[in-house]
């Protein structure tokens, strides 16, 4: 009776089949949630690559058309099909828990969310069903709310009510080590009581029922806000060893509690190997890691290169990449701390071609600053520029448009335009409707 149209839409279409007759009653809180969390989750993995793979040359059209590449409704340039992730269940190496009223009122309950804070129908519900999370990870989520059930201090729901106990992130390796990170709002606790709740949640972790997780770090963040870097509220370790590490490609990279890594190991290496495929051609030259994290793409492929930078905003990251240089024993990388739209605009111009000049740049989903694309564009040395984007019909697009469009002599965007002249998607996230999609462009 339904046509599968999107991740989050069906269209009622024809009479109801056995097929799908799970369709004709009420989902339960548990499919709700996944049909959120991981959408694709009824499909099997050929079809959600083939859905991908549709859905990236949807969005590469879009690209071409605002970047004025399009020629009669086709791509100028080839797409090669979606790069499959090697794990498809409980790949992901990294899962935050939130804390809010759960199916049966219970205000500390700890999981995700189905509903918005804005449509105060918020409604938090267990993940332990998720395909796409770890057992370990489900475990410590469900640990954490005992302990909090068990806490005389209140969850803090709305940051203006009061209330303490908030989200928790779960970080593993393929090691199997395990970091747990709980956020606290501290409201107007003095010191010495904050001690007492820090004190009893490592007593659950290290001592009482908690120690099934077998936690290899706890740390722990006083944050009045959403999001705090350690910079803004400092990660304080609480038990255990500092940081969590993972080996990629045959290189150890070190992680810090603030630092980014991929969530899907596995995909991670396919992800990094396609890069220095398309990389290839630009060996021996300068390499650009914009957005670095931990340093994993410049160092994974400073073998071939005289020289990598690489920026980033978050400071540990920074950190983490510098000592991952030195752990690899690798010299020729250099890890600048800061906004690359403030590093860079100085920096580039700076930069000789001697060898090649070439960027990578991997950013959020906030896309890069006009800045950013401005000194890389205008810097004529730069030939090949690789982009990858989690979500390239997003902010990416307008990138995109300023990497490739007509000048701009508002934004001082007057560098000889870039063309795309390949894609490949690479599946990152199964059984949700994201990927990443590397895009080269050249001039
Ligand atoms: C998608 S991650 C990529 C990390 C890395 N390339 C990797 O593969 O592990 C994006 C990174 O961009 C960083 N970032 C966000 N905004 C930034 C900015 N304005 N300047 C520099 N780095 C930024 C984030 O901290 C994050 O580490």
């Amino acid at each position: 009776i339904f046509t599968y149209v999107s991740p989050s839409q069906w269209e009622i279409t024809s009479a109801p089949s056995p097929e799908t007759s799970w369709l004709c009653r009420t989902l339960s809180w548990e499919e709700r949630l996944a049909d959120i969390v991981t959408p694709l989750w009824r499909l099997g993995y050929e079809e959600q690559l083939q859905w991908k793979q549709e859905q990236q040359l949807k969005i590469l059209l879009q690209m071409s058309n605002v970047v004025g590449t399009c020629n009669k409704g086709e791509l100028t340039f080839p797409l090669l099909p979606i790069v499959p992730s090697p794990v498809r269940d409980g790949y992901r190496n990294k899962s935050t828990f939130s804390v809010n009223r759960g199916v049966d009122g219970n205000p500390k309950t700890v999981g995700l969310y189905i509903g918005t804070g804005k449509g105060r129908n918020i409604v938090c519900v267990h993940g332990d069903h998720l395909l796409n999370m770890p057992s370990n990870h489900k475990l410590v989520g469900r640990c954490y709310e005992d302990f909090i059930r068990a806490s005389p201090l209140k969850p803090c729901i709305l940051f203006h009510d009061g209330g303490h106990w908030r989200e928790i992130t779960v970080r593993t390796n393929s090691a199997g080590s395990t970091m747990a990170i709980v956020y606290f709002h501290p409201q107007n606790l003095t010191s010495e009581e904050l001690s007492v709740h820090k004190a009893a949640v490592v007593e659950y972790f290290t001592k009482g029922p908690g120690a099934v997780c077998q936690l290899d770090s706890l740390y722990f963040q006083e944050s009045t806000m959403t999001r705090c870097s350690h910079k803004e509220s400092p990660y304080q370790l609480l038990h255990g060893v500092p940081h969590i590490y993972e080996e990629i490609l045959g290189f150890k990279f070190r992680i810090s509690a603030d630092s980014f890594f991929q969530v899907n190991r596995g995909a991670a290496e396919a992800l990094y190997n396609t890069v220095a495929e398309l990389n290839k051609a630009c060996g021996n030259g300068t390499l650009l890691d914009v957005c670095c994290g931990t340093g994993a793409i410049g160092i994974s492929l400073s073998s071939r290169m005289k020289k990598v930078i690489g920026v980033e905003l978050i400071e540990q990251a920074v950190e983490d990449a510098k000592h991952n240089a030195a752990l690899n024993g690798i010299e020729n990388c250099e890890f600048l701390s800061g906004k690359a739209e403030v590093i860079l605009p100085k920096l580039i111009p700076t930069l000789c071609s001697d060898g090649g000049l070439t960027a990578i740049v991997n950013p959020s989903r906030a896309g890069l600053h006009y800045r950013v694309i401005r000194a890389l564009r205008n810097h004529s040395d730069i030939q090949r520029l690789i982009y990858i984007s989690c979500k390239p019909e997003g902010e990416a697009m307008r990138n995109f448009r300023e990497l490739c469009g007509k000048s701009d002599w508002q934004k001082k965007i007057t560098g000889e335009a870039f063309t795309p002249t390949i894609a490949v998607p690479v599946d990152m996230f199964p059984h949700t409707p994201h990927c990443e999609l590397v895009l080269v462009f050249e001039r």
